[in-house]
């Protein structure tokens, strides 16, 4: 195998393709290297790669032809190596790196990453000679990639790979250690952390494909070996690059922001391609200059690609004639390489990158030490008698700093490169600064500007405005005493009175809205982005709770309803997760399993579920479907209001006492005594109190008795104090006028509804009583100096969530997914879900949807699995919460490719 590889990879056609130009392709097969490639003006090119891996081609197949060569030399020899996969989007590079997402990912469709960290494994340990070995996991993603990747993380609980006070990722030469990233932090690989291996993005929507990110994506492997034979740690580094795609940005139809990105990712794919010209085509025995600095792609594969290093490049594409045009600039992207490659791969001129480091270097060294060698010196005094010695030594620190590299063969062809380095170096930084300071003082204005805003925005605050900036009551936040308005105020924009001595929107309303257009505006700013990094071991948050306490209606119920009522849940309920329903109104996991997994904790039992041995050692669940705050009526679903539960509570500890104080054996089925004071306490209820109460109030009379319900929920949270709690967290209500259930009743006047669909007036209740449920928890805060009271805005997370659906990679808003009626909302009140019944005399059920990640509501009442797993990982950022727990939030490190 010669230093380069390059191959095709042909993609099956995919259904648009089919759909809108049948199966007609644009590649004639010839054998496993050779094809003849017809282009739209039906001219034929015939190309020649080392290997054509064609439509019915395996995962293996690419692996093993392309990878583990590669793998099998880094491995054992500690030789740097480089895979990249490069095409337009949709062409399959994903597919071939990372294979499908974790959930579908069969043996069979692994891509290269997971084949090349299980290559990489298994030949570390069947080599006799390699004693010790560590492996590091670096991964590098720009813009698009790092939000689905913080996205992804925080799902998967682990945002403490990230820290946000790192911003300075530099990229550094070292002597020793070659290219290396100077500011991120690494740490071992272990087999746990293949499972992030699903970077299927949805994020950015592009033409060409339902599913692109203009982004790139590259993983670093550092591997440290250390030979039996002499006792030398070698390193070698492992760099696979899965590059954004390669269309023109024209055809891509970004725009904007995005197409400012697509832009600078064009730049670093040209840059990458004059960089394997350079190196492939150089003239022999001529210092060749790379130009490797002309981005940060580049740079960092610097000494990755080239001398000894190994580099595979694989160029997928689509076979359709559709997009003939972009996989024939694909192919002709590989060809100038390939021929390059095979007749001139020994002209690769760089240096070989196996580092070796004495075993008493100090391993932990991570800035390049000055080190100069006798060709360096030389060069540097052929410049010292041509230059001034400040120069000189300028010249010097930045030679070591930037760790430019040169060649030892001509000092004078280096010296020319070097210059030209140099003098590009410098300009450049200077063209840098001038830019930041261009920057620093635009910010600077625009910082005064919105300031002043933002100080009107705060001081309206105070007089009835939510996280949203939507106008709510006139509401003093002190006493939480509502006063309401007579009709027609608040005719024209509000609907109802909105508490304004007026007929719409008032002047602060206007200067409000402005700012929080500013603020979301700024918030949707490109971040120069970079960054990441990590593997495993992976510590997530410390919550550092050893019990939970919980207290709420069916949004939390993990058993209680079917256990205290002996009623029925039937399937498709829990078919996600546990198999069967699981005493939940879900396909699967509530956003209180979710927090215990974060909490590292058990899922909560219902303290009314006693058959079996359910285990309370780490808390109890109280929550029982359909509960409200205010005391149970003849009409409620749930008898088990808030003062009940609290009641059960205090029956629970009480027990729990005097069973424990009877000796040691029920221990590990009971909480501690001192967890009743470190544990925490959560409370999601209030749903049903102002959903219930619509349905036989105005929207007046329900808004008044907010204040009512709150007092109730307020002597419950003092009795729990009083009992010894002091960790409180109050979940406020979500948007409940986007229920199907509230939709199918209230929202058949279209003027009822709002612009997403939502039965205006229940998101009006819902949001009045978060803001006199803030209130509440700042009161409660305010009085219990020695506790924590936390408020989690879960409206906020819910409602960004059903206006950006697409963005968080569902298909369906407000239908549900398990249900009867069909759409717009799939919900019929007579019937619930998974349930048959006879409806006008046909024997109707109330099925599941095919796949219910795709949807946010799953019973037209409740949410999916999948939203509430998004939910919990946006509360668990803590930037939803008051105060915020984000002390330890996820790094981001900033960098432009
Ligand atoms: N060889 C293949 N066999 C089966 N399906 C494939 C193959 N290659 C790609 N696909 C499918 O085609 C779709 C697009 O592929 P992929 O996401 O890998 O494209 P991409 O080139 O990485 O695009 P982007 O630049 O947007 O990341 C995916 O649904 C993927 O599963």
């Amino acid at each position: 195998m010669s230093n380069v590889t390059v191959c095709a990879r042909f993609r099956p056609l995919n259904s648009k393709e089919k759909r809108d130009n049948g199966d007609k392709i644009c590649i004639r097969n010839l054998d496993s290297e050779t094809f003849v490639f017809k282009d739209e003006k039906d001219e034929d090119f015939t190309f020649c790669f080392d290997r054509v891996f064609y439509q019915e081609s395996q995962q293996a197949d690419v692996y093993e032809f392309l990878a583990l060569p590669i793998v099998q030399a880094d491995a054992v020899n500690a030789i740097n190596g480089t895979i990249i996969t490069y095409g337009q989007t949709g062409a399959g590079k994903t597919y071939s790196m990372e294979g499908l997402g974790i959930l579908e990912c069969d043996g069979e469709q692994k891509g290269l990453l997971p084949r090349v960290v299980d290559g990489l494994f298994e030949c570390l340990r069947s080599v006799d000679e390699i004693t010790k070995y560590t492996v590091k996991l670096s991964m590098i993603f720009s813009l698009l990639r790092v939000k689905v990747l913080q996205y992804l993380l925080e799902i998967l609980f682990l945002r403490d790979l990230f820290d946000l006070s790192k911003d300075n990722l530099q990229i550094k030469e070292g002597k020793l250690q070659g290219i290396f990233l100077y500011g991120v932090t690494e740490s071992l690989v272990s087999s746990t952390w293949i499972n992030l291996q699903i970077f299927h993005e949805t994020l950015t929507y592009t033409e060409m494909n339902m599913a692109s990110s203009r982004s790139h994506c590259a993983y670093i492997f550092t591997i440290q070996l250390e030979t039996a034979k002499d006792r030398r740690v070698k390193t070698g580094k492992l760099i696979l690059v899965d590059l954004a795609g390669s269309e023109k940005v024209e055809k891509s139809g970004a725009e904007g922001r995005v197409l400012e990105e697509a832009k600078t990712i064009n730049k670093s794919l040209s840059a990458l391609g004059n960089v394997i010209n350079a190196l492939t085509i150089g003239t022999p025995g001529k210092a060749n200059h790379i130009p490797y600095r002309d981005s940060k792609l580049t740079r960092i594969l610097q000494d990755s690609l080239g001398g000894s290093s190994r580099t595979a490049l694989l160029c997928c594409c689509s076979p359709s004639t559709l997009n003939s045009s972009e996989s024939l600039s694909t192919l002709r992207f590989g060809a100038r390489h390939a021929i390059g490659l095979t007749s001139e791969a020994k002209h690769i001129r760089t240096s070989t990158r196996v580092s070796c480091i004495e075993d008493k270097v100090d391993k932990k060294q991570t800035m390049p030490s000055p080190i100069k060698d006798a060709s360096c010196e030389r060069i540097l005094n052929k410049l010292r008698e041509k230059m001034d010695v400040e120069d000189v030594n300028l010249l010097e620190e930045l030679f070591m700093k930037e760790g430019i590299i040169f060649n030892s063969n001509s000092a004078e062809d280096f010296e020319s490169a070097y210059k030209d380095i140099t003098f590009r170096t410098i300009t450049s930084l200077h063209q840098t600064v001038e830019e930041l300071v261009r920057t620093v003082e635009k910010l600077k204005r625009e910082n005064k500007v919105l300031k002043a805003k933002l100080a009107v925005a705060d001081r309206f605050d105070l007089h009835g405005r939510n996280a949203e900036g939507d106008a709510l009551y006139n509401f003093d936040k002190i006493s939480g005493i509502a006063f309401l308005v007579g009709p027609p105020n608040g005719q024209t924009y509000f609907l109802n009175t909105a508490g304004r001595y007026c007929d719409g929107s008032l002047i602060v309303d206007f200067l409000a809205s402005e700012a929080m257009t500013l603020i979301r505006h700024l918030s949707s700013l490109p971040i120069l982005t970079l960054i990441f990094i990590f593997s495993a071991p992976v510590e997530s948050i410390d919550f550092n709770y050893p019990a939970v306490f919980n207290f709420g209606d069916s949004n939390s119920d993990t058993g209680g309803l079917i256990a205290g009522l002996g009623e029925h849940l039937e399937p498709p309920n829990g078919q996600n997760y546990f198999k069967d329903p699981a005493g939940r109104f879900c396909d699967g996991r509530l956003i209180v399993d979710f927090l215990m997994d974060a909490f590292e904790l058990p899922f909560l039992n219902a303290y009314l579920d006693s058959v079996g041995f359910p285990s309370f050692r780490r808390g109890c669940n109280f929550a029982v479907a359909g509960s409200t705050i205010l005391p149970a009526t003849a009409s409620s679903v749930s008898p088990f209001s808030f003062g009940i539960q609290v009641a059960q509570f205090f029956r629970f500890k009480a027990q729990v006492l005097e069973l424990l104080a009877k000796g040691k054996k029920l221990d590990k089925y009971l909480p501690a005594k001192d967890y009743f004071e470190q544990g925490l306490y959560i409370f999601d209820i209030g749903q049903n109190d102002l959903a219930g109460a619509f349905y036989s109030k105005t929207e007046d009379q329900v808004l008044a008795s907010i204040p009512n319900i709150l007092l109730e929920l307020e002597t419950g949270i003092q009795k729990l104090y009083d009992q010894g709690g002091r960790r409180f967290w109050i979940h406020n209500t979500g948007p409940l006028g986007c229920l199907p259930q509230n939709i199918a009743t209230f929202g058949k006047d279209p003027s009822k509804l709002d612009e997403l669909g939502c039965v205006s007036s229940h998101n009006r209740a819902a949001k009045l009583f978060n803001l006199q449920l803030h209130a509440l928890s700042k009161k409660l805060q305010a009085n219990y100096t020695d506790a924590n009271v936390t408020y989690v805005d879960i409206f906020s997370i819910k409602f960004d969530l059903l206006s950006n659906y697409s963005k968080y990679g569902f298909e369906q808003t407000i239908m549900a997914c398990c249900g009867y009626g069909g759409p717009p909302l799939n919900y019929d009140s007579r019937i619930s879900c998974g349930q048959t019944k006879n409806l006008n005399g046909t024997s109707v059920t109330a099925k599941g949807c095919q796949d219910s990640s795709e949807y946010i509501s799953w019973d037209g009442i409740h949410y999916t699995e999948a939203a509430n797993e998004y939910i919990a990982s946006r509360i668990l950022t803590g930037k939803y919460s008051d105060p915020p727990f984000s002390d330890k939030m996820p790094f981001l490190l900033r960098l432009k490719f």
